[in-house]
């Protein structure tokens, strides 16, 4: 069976740092390299960011727009320019490619989340290499990715990649931005996220000029695929075929190794397919159940409800000081939580006019953090 790369190359890469054109010899490079992985048998998906860069570039805007509804509709604008420049180049190669934009949301709902990953798996049979983007025109600003770097890390686990490529403006993670300190180090090898916190990298707020996140979004974005036992490799946009080189085991850019446990697939799926902004507060009784007994949490543990979903959806649980302690897949929506919180499982039928189950939040369907 074939393993599945992906490679996310963000808008830093993918157009010139000064005028915000498009890079043409990176996409060309970058194209002729996927060719030749699928030649050597991998399936490839490329997560491309760049939609609102090239959308800017199309409409000679020379700053990346701040508001949400010009954000989106330069990204309407760019995204066709952006799939266009791909087909030609990849038609050109004889390489048939599809476009596939996908949302916060299309994660969150377990039934979409299937669809995605199904489609996803009829592309790659059909020997098509998959472009993925977030559909920035439709997507809500509470249920945005924001930044691909976290969309790819979603992607890679949905489809259990062997290895995440984050194509970037600089070669590699180093000790601290290398744009602003001079003796930044850049690091090879990250071995275990215990190993990422003690190094304390300094990440700043910064990215480039055209990028969204910079580095932070990149770690977060290897935490996730790594969790999950999928490497991570961050190294440079502007040298494609680094990427085979990597493939052959040369030790380019910054290797992020599996984790030598990876949580299945399903746990992956209710820790990061959230609701953000959802959350359960407990009191003290129920937070012990939960930590350190192992239990199932019960209406009558939980405080407050904050947020607004649906049964089935996941959601955080928090201590009364807001600190979250576990994440997991409610029995009830939010709705008809708010009338049974803090009360008996035995009056759950009698509150609500029909009968629910015993459990909010079952243990099987509970992940501590
Ligand atoms: N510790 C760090 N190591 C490397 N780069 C860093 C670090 N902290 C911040 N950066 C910045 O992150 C930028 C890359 O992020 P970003 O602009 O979002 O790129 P992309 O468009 O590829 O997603 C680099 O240009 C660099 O200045
Ligand atoms: N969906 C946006 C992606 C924004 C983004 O993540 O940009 P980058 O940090 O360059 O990968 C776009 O296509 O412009």
């Amino acid at each position: 069976m074939r393993s599945t790369i992906i490679v996310k190359i963000g808008t830093s890469s993918l157009t010139q740092p000064e005028t915000g054109e498009l890079a043409l010899s990176t996409i060309t490079s970058l194209a002729e390299t996927l060719c030749q992985l699928r030649r050597e048998s991998y399936n490839v998906i490329l997560v491309s960011s760049g939609a609102v860069g090239f959308g800017c570039a199309c409409l000679q805007l020379t700053e990346r727009p701040k508001s949400i509804s010009f954000k989106q509709a330069i990204a309407s604008v760019g995204q066709v320019r952006l799939m266009r420049v791909y087909d030609d180049v990849f038609t050109t190669l004889q390489q048939p490619i599809a476009q596939v934009l996908l949302t916060r949301s299309d994660f969150i709902q377990r039934s979409r989340c299937l669809n995605v990953y199904n489609t996803l798996q009829e592309l790659l049979s059909l020997g098509v290499v998959p472009v993925v983007n977030e559909n920035d025109t439709v997507a809500v600003d509470e249920l945005k990715f924001g930044d691909n770097d976290m969309l790819s890390a979603l992607v890679a686990s949905l489809v259990k990649a062997e290895t995440l490529f984050l194509l970037t403006d600089v070669d590699s993670l180093y000790s601290a931005d290398p744009r602003y300190v001079a003796n930044a180090k850049p690091i090879p090898l990250i071995s275990s996220m215990e190993e990422l916190n003690a190094l304390q990298i300094e990440t700043g707020n910064s990215s480039s000029k055209w990028g969204t996140g910079g580095m932070m979004t990149k770690i977060t974005a290897a935490r996730i695929a790594t969790t999950v036992g999928i490497r991570t490799v961050i190294t440079e946009g502007c040298n494609p075929w680094n990427i085979v080189k990597i493939l052959q085991g040369e030790a380019i850019g910054t290797h992020f190794a599996p984790h030598p446990e990876p949580k299945s697939a399903r746990n992956h799926w209710i820790i990061y397919g959230l609701v953000p902004g959802c959350k359960l507060y407990l009191d003290c009784g129920a937070v012990t159940a939960i930590t350190k007994n192992g239990k199932s949490l019960l209406a009558e543990g939980i405080n407050t409800v904050e947020g607004v979903f649906d049964a089935n959806d996941s959601v955080q649980l928090c201590n009364k000081y807001g600190t979250e302690i576990a994440r997991g897949l409610v029995n009830y929506s939010s709705q008809e939580l708010k009338k049974i919180c803090g009360c008996c499982s035995d009056d759950i039928t009698s509150i609500l006019g029909y009968e629910g189950t015993e459990t909010v939040i079952h243990r099987d369907n509970l992940i501590l953090i």
